[in-house]
């Protein structure tokens, strides 16, 4: 059904499922596809298009006409319509575990070309590591200048504008205002002089309490005493650093790490490892969602004492302490600097020393010592395709693959496919962003040919 105003036509449809993405499918009776911003499954809805396209069209809520039973209006966060970090606020947490289990089984099926029965029997049901909100160990504030003013916040549903928001319920429990204090001491600071920042990092941590306020900024004059006292103050923050990063906006590179203020570090529990982390490098936001992956990396894989492993994608060794705990050998390998150095500090704090941290490239550094048992856990572009190829031509008899992404995942598992060597047993969604699309998976891989 369609009513046109001006140039903007308005639709009324009733909403099929969610998509990878913030938005809900809907068809029209001619069966072109709409993806409708702010709709849940089973709503119906007057949607207005924002966009057309010659086989789909974008479009917004302007009323739900029928709610469906999916459909909650209990977010506690009273900025979750104008900001964009909780796409998926008004979704239910069955609909939302559910969604992300039928998008990754959607990805394997489109992408991974798997048939559908196959993928179906694969996908285990999402697992729920608990506290939907209150979950995250870190957020990032954005500056954007708006007139004479400078604005901290978090970048709106448009992704164009920052707004400003008082408090974030998505932070970890006990530290939801922080941002409105690290908001407020930087609005303070920024009127005496240009700070040059192009955005903040806070991380607080669920198990050790630490706060950590990382400031990255462009090279040049910075008032580092000041900003270290205030933001303590303001924060109680344990650690206030600079991370200093040079080259065009969209690309720039870090270039060094200033302590101002603190410890310099932050740190947080995995299960029963501590780990430091400097600011630039890798740590997941969940800190019970990490917990996760390690529960079932080390359950599928369950190494034995006299058996070794490869960790590769390996960051501050998230995954390599557990490993080193429970086998013989680990080689892991890293690509990114702060990372590694992070590794090796957290290797010497636990006085592991069975393990090699390989800096480089996990492609050009694969080590050339056999493994038993091998973890994977690349960035969102996935494995490269050598990667695949020599993960196909080692003798190991396990690998479990952790991956951000579904669609480089299928691409991936297709590849391990063509090679015939290791075949998916199961695949685990584990829901590490509760009320966003987002979603981490672990596969387990088992040798099929010798
Ligand atoms: C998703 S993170 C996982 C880190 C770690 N396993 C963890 O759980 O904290 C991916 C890691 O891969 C690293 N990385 C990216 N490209 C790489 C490459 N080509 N070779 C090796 N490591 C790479 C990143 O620096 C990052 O630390």
């Amino acid at each position: 059904m369609s009513e046109t105003a001006g140039s903007e036509q308005a639709l009324t449809l009733r909403v099929g499922r969610m998509t990878y993405g913030p938005d809900a499918i809907a068809r029209t009776d001619d069966g072109k596809a709409v993806f409708v911003r702010g709709a849940v499954p089973g709503d119906l809805v007057r949607a207005r298009v924002t966009r057309e396209q010659p086989t789909y069209s974008n479009a917004v809520l302007e009323e739900v006409l029928e709610a469906s039973p999916e459909r909650v209006s209990t977010a506690p966060c009273p900025f979750v319509d104008v900001c964009g970090g909780c796409p998926w606020a008004h979704l239910s947490r069955e609909a939302q575990l559910r969604s992300k289990r039928d998008n990754v089984v959607d990805s394997l099926v489109r992408i991974g070309h798997m048939p559908q029965e196959e993928a179906d029997g694969l996908v285990r049901p999402c697992s729920d590591p608990g506290d939907p909100w209150g979950y995250r160990n870190k957020v990032e504030l954005a500056f954007q200048a708006q007139g004479r003013r400078s604005v901290i916040g978090m970048h709106d549903v448009t992704g164009d504008r920052v707004v400003k928001v008082d408090r974030c319920p998505l932070l970890q429990r006990g530290f939801e205002k922080v941002t409105k204090s690290v908001s407020g001491a930087l609005s303070y600071l920024s009127n005496s002089r240009s700070l040059q920042i192009d955005r903040v990092g806070v991380r607080a941590s669920r198990r050790t309490r630490q706060v950590e306020v990382a400031l990255w900024t462009q090279t040049g004059g910075f008032p580092r005493a000041q900003a270290a006292k205030i933001l303590r103050e303001a924060t109680g923050a344990t650690s206030v650093v600079r991370v200093l990063t040079k080259g065009p906006q969209k690309a720039r590179k870090v270039s060094g790490l200033e302590k101002l203020g603190g410890y310099g570090s932050w740190e947080e529990r995995v299960g029963s490892e501590s780990m430091l982390l400097s600011a630039p490098s890798f740590f997941q936001v969940n800190t019970r969602g990490a917990e996760e992956l390690v529960r079932l990396v080390m359950e599928g894989l369950d190494p034995a004492e006299d058996e070794c492993a490869m960790d590769l994608y390996s960051g501050a060794g998230t995954f390599t302490l557990p490993l080193a705990r429970r086998c013989d050998w680990v080689d892991a390998v890293e690509s990114y600097g702060p990372a590694v150095r992070d590794l090796r500090r957290n290797l010497e704090r636990t006085g592991l020393d069975n393990v090699d941290p390989v800096g480089g490239d996990a492609d050009l550094e694969f080590p050339d010592a056999d493994a038993d048992v091998i973890v994977v856990d690349p960035p969102r572009a996935g494995l490269a395709a050598g990667v695949v190829q020599k993960l196909s031509a080692q003798p190991a008899r396990a690998i479990a693959y952790v991956s951000c992404d579904p669609a480089t995942l299928a691409r991936d598992l297709a590849r391990f496919a063509e090679e015939g060597t290791f075949s998916p047993v199961w695949v685990t969604p584990v829901d590490l962003f509760p009320q966003t699309f987002h979603v981490e998976t672990v596969t387990l891989l088992q040798r099929v040919r010798r």
